[in-house]
């Protein structure tokens, strides 16, 4: 198993990820011997999990069961331990595609935070591609470092446990992107561009102030970054479902012939049409609220 290759079978060491149900999965480390308590009772690694085929339906020990699944990234978001707030997918897959990023990609990142967004990132720029992720929260940079080894993506980044905004990313002249997501980004702004190559790149920050990305556009503006834009995802996820619509009578066809001579024409005695069953969409009563505004900049060649 790892985060960027696909495995069949559950082995020994892996990270599975248990879905429990609706909304509801965890991450597993998967150990001989070692069992893991879920609300559907027991699952014993060594019988239950390795061996078994990624997908597979696991029954615990009270008879309920949960599937195991291969970790991503997108699971791995919502499975997490959360040390600080966290990027989604849905910011996640605009901040990919916005950033240009691909295979090879040489991206620097800070803070690292969770590492949710740092696992979309390096499953998009394997295998050949690096992350420089700076972290200045020491405990939080550590615990991302063992999280990289556990899901064998280690070799592809480099942590450093620094102040982005006064010591930068500790690299000069690489990153095609860049990407913020801290509290004063306009602090790191001339960081960012030292980092990037000569040749220009993208950067991307992420706030959920707008007071924030006044002074972030301002500092991109004033270091010569160009084609700045800030958007905000929100996602509309529409109700699929299936209604029944009486098809209303209008009376008799005013275009016939006895629409010249009312006096003439037959009562109207036709039965209501049928009712019509069709699949509609109906908006939600609820919309996920604002996550944050994403702020895009290209730094031209210098
Ligand atoms: C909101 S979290 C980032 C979450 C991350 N994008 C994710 O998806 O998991 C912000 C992180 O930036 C770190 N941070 C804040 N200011 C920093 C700085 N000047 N240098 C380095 N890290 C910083 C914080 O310690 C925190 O862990």
């Amino acid at each position: 198993m790892s985060f960027i290759e696909y495995s069949d079978l559950i082995q020994d060491g892996d990270v599975a990820i248990v879905h429990l149900g609706h909304n509801s999965v965890t991450a597993v480390k998967v150990h001989h011997g070692a069992q893991t308590q879920t609300r559907f009772g027991v699952i014993r690694h060594s019988t239950d999990l390795i061996g078994q085929r990624y997908g597979s339906k696991v029954t615990c020990s009270k008879g309920g069961w949960v599937h195991v699944l291969h970790p991503t990234p997108e699971l791995w978001t919502v499975a997490l331990p959360h040390r600080t707030q966290i990027l989604y997918t849905t910011d996640i897959a605009m901040v990919t595609m916005m950033l240009e990023l691909k295979p090879g990609s040489v991206v620097c990142e800070s803070g690292t935070g969770s590492g949710s967004l740092s696992h979309a990132i390096l499953r998009t720029i394997a295998p050949t591609g690096h992350l420089h992720t700076v972290e200045f929260h020491q405990q939080r940079a550590e615990k991302v470092v063992e999280e990289f080894k556990e899901h064998r993506v280690d070799h592809l980044v480099t942590v450093r446990n620094q102040d982005v905004c006064k010591d930068g990313f500790g690299v000069t002249g690489v990153a095609d992107a860049v990407f913020l997501d801290i509290p004063s980004p306009w602090e790191a702004v001339g960081h960012a561009k030292a980092a990037m190559k000569k040749h220009g790149g993208r950067l991307c920050s992420f706030s959920p102030c707008i007071e924030q990305v006044q002074r972030t556009c301002q500092a991109l503006t004033d270091r010569g970054f160009e084609e700045v834009r800030t958007l905000e995802v929100l996602l509309r996820v529409h109700n699929v479902r299936p209604v029944t619509l009486q098809l209303p009578d209008f009376g008799p066809d005013s275009s016939s012939s006895f629409s010249q001579a009312p006096e003439e024409a037959p009562p109207s005695a036709a039965p209501n049409p049928a009712p019509l069953k069709i699949k509609t969409t109906t908006l939600p009563r609820e919309m996920p609220g604002h996550t944050g505004y994403l702020t895009f900049a290209t730094k031209p060649r210098t």
